[in-house]
């Protein structure tokens, strides 16, 4: 059996009469059947009642990225500047669905808004427009130029821990990466450990620390680039492991009562 995994969808307004729909990107759900070798299952943001009857059913839980931001309420930040997106359902399921995995040990990878939501759901805080702060490189991707040859090209380097996962993947202490995002982390949650960092010093890449299992977050985008980078292919082959492992282990297991 496959392993099935739990891909977060945005709340979007589709067709003429705006009508909101539960979406998530095709990147996401080819890299679930390609390298992580699994089953995706499209996960509404129905709100935090969806956690404790989903998380069972499980293998693997990937947050995805999202032009939307984390609500600052989330985190005591200040409020967004008029017109920055946000996605309000969106933060009310995942934000608990990462910690209810995380005590689980459900293998869980986050990725760029993903990424920040595992930061805040453990207790940290970011900051909204990095490229605005001193010493800091411009991360995002202007609209304007939403080019697909942007989400593959390379952006800027990411130094790695020795001996972390990425590092481990990669052969070395450096990766190039693609960037998407305009926000960062700014007080790392305490139960994180980063283990990535961009030039200008914004975190790219944390793991849980004492997490059971495979819990790792990055704020680049490998789902763009998988069929041609070997270290954004391993990442997602070695989550893919991770929640085959749990499929297994779970099917082993007598089902608790539903
Ligand atoms: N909105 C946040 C997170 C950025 C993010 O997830 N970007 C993915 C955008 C998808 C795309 O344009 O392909 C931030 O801006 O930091």
């Amino acid at each position: 059996m496959k392993p099935l995994i739990g891909i977060s969808c945005c709340v979007k307004a589709f067709g003429i009469f705006a009508t909101p729909n539960h979406a998530a990107s095709d990147t996401y759900v080819r890299a679930a059947l390609g390298p992580v070798g699994g089953i995706p299952v499209l996960l509404p943001a129905a709100g935090e009642a969806l956690a404790p009857q989903i998380l069972p059913r499980l293998d693997g839980l990937i947050l995805t990225g999202s032009r939307s931001n984390v609500c600052p309420e989330h985190y005591e930040g200040p409020p967004h500047a008029e017109g920055t997106p946000e996605d309000h359902d969106r933060d009310a399921t995942t934000l608990p669905l990462i910690r209810a995995a995380i005590a689980a040990g459900l293998p869980l990878l986050a990725i760029c808004r993903g990424f920040q939501e595992l930061n805040v759901a453990l207790g940290g805080s970011l900051d909204q427009r990095i490229q605005d702060l001193p010493g800091r490189i411009d991360h995002s991707t202007p609209v304007d130029q939403q080019l697909p040859r942007l989400r593959v090209a390379k952006a800027h380097d990411v130094r790695l821990a020795p001996g972390s996962l990425v590092a481990q993947l990669a052969g070395g202490t450096e990766v190039a990466v693609n960037s998407l995002h305009n926000q960062g982390i700014a007080r790392l949650a305490p139960r994180l450990v980063a283990e990535g960092w961009a030039p200008d010093g914004t975190v790219e890449a944390v793991r849980v620390k004492d997490a059971p299992g495979f819990a790792y977050g990055i704020q680049w985008h490998p789902e763009y680039d998988w069929e041609r980078d070997v270290v954004s292919r391993a990442l997602f082959e070695r989550f893919g492991a991770a929640a085959a492992a749990w499929a297994a282990r779970r099917h082993l297991l007598p089902q608790a009562a539903e």
